[in-house]
């Protein structure tokens, strides 16, 4: 299988970057692209700073280092990309952005060149369908942080050519990551899942029922998610989540499931888009994030009972044994006392003790 020889990548955000270091960093050159000219400077940089810290760890030969800086280059115009036999799109979340982008692509690059597009949510069809050769275009789905996220989503449309999906598998595997081929549809896979997640935060924290910082502990260290639906809005930037949210409601057809949240607009507008903007549910500096010491931990009464809401009856005396052992008493009747405190157990993979 033929694996590309030259990657043009444009979009010099948080995923644009992340491209650039993974196939630079297994040898392929990589020629980056964006409309601010400041932006690829920052990400060279951003990414030669990371490559050498992983060198200085040990995690990165000498060698290896300098074959990756060798690789990755800037593009400052669109017509440097011309000779790259992949392009992979990773800007704005805009269909029609997205479309004038592959217009002047197609026009530039060679009649055999693949084109590619990082798109969260939108459809690739309709992507492709500006394009005069759609066979050649593919959605080539990467996540946050890149070189970390061992997977991409390889997206074929209705027009994909096998043999396009099938060289970035190929490429994707190259890379040492897992390369999940999946369909043209609404959030492909990973961010159709992903629905019950963050949406469903949101839904919860509009209702007053916990705060963001309350809601990230719990699916942390209760449901053993590595990072709670805040932090991850956060890390994405909340502007792409918000986009993803509203296209796959669109596509959905309004389904009420995909309702993207009222409180998302208002954060936008104050430029609250999480670490990229230094502040989002979090607040960051230098990129880390400051935690709030004075935010307390909310102690559970255990003068009222317990009532619990569990169909599976081997997690049902699990939990029974955690509430006798601290103290607390369990009510056994089929419906909870106007008392009672209900715990209810949703499905989800439970962490080793
Ligand atoms: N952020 C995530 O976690 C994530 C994860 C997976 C996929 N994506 C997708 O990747 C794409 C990029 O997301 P991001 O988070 O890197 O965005 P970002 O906002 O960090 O960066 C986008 C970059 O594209 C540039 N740009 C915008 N329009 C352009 C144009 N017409 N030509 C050239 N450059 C242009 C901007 O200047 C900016 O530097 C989106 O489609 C998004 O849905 C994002």
């Amino acid at each position: 299988m033929e694996i590309f020889k030259r990657i043009g990548v444009v979009g010099a955000g948080a995923m644009g970057r992340g491209i650039v270091q993974l196939f630079a960093t297994c040898g392929i050159e990589v020629r980056l692209h964006d409309s601010r000219p400041e932006a690829i400077d920052e990400a060279l940089f951003h990414n030669r700073a990371l490559l050498e810290r992983a060198h200085k760890k040990g995690r990165l030969s000498a060698e290896t280092l300098a074959r990756a800086l060798a690789c990755m280059t800037a593009a400052d115009e669109l017509d440097r990309l011309a000779d790259c036999d992949l392009v992979v799109e990773a800007i704005v979340e805009q269909l029609d952005a997205k479309q004038a982008l592959l217009r002047e692509l197609e026009a530039r690059v060679a009649p055999d060149a693949v084109l590619a597009t990082n798109t969260s949510s939108l459809s690739v069809a309709a992507i492709a369908s500006v394009c005069r050769h759609p066979e050649r275009v593919a959605g080539l789905h990467f996540f946050n942080p890149v070189p970390l996220m061992k997977i991409a989503e390889v997206v074929q449309a209705g027009r994909t050519a096998p043999e396009v999906g099938e060289r970035l598998v190929a490429l994707v595997e190259r890379a040492g990551h897992f390369a999940a081929r999946v369909p043209d549809s609404p959030g492909f896979l990973v961010n159709h899942a992903g629905r019950a997640y963050g949406p469903e935060a949101l839904r919860i924290l509009a209702e007053g029922i916990a705060t963001p910082a309350q809601i990230d502990r719990i699916m942390r260290d209760c449901l053993g998610f590595p990072m709670g639906p805040f932090e991850l809005f956060d890390l994405m930037g909340l502007d792409v989540s918000h986009s993803v949210m509203c296209s796959v409601h669109d596509q959905f057809y309004q389904d009420a499931r995909y309702t993207p949240s009222a409180l998302v607009p208002p954060r936008l507008a104050a430029g609250l888009l999480g670490r990229k903007s230094g502040e989002g549910f979090y607040r960051y500096t230098d990129g880390k994030p400051v935690l709030d010491e004075s935010a307390e931990v909310a102690t559970v009464s255990l003068e009222q009972p317990f009532w619990l809401d569990c169909e599976d009856a081997g997690m049902r005396d699990k939990i029974a044994a955690v509430l006798a052992a601290a103290g607390a008493e369990l009510e056994s009747g089929d419906s909870p006392s106007t008392r009672a405190i209900c715990l209810v157990t949703p499905w989800a993979r439970i962490p080793a003790a």
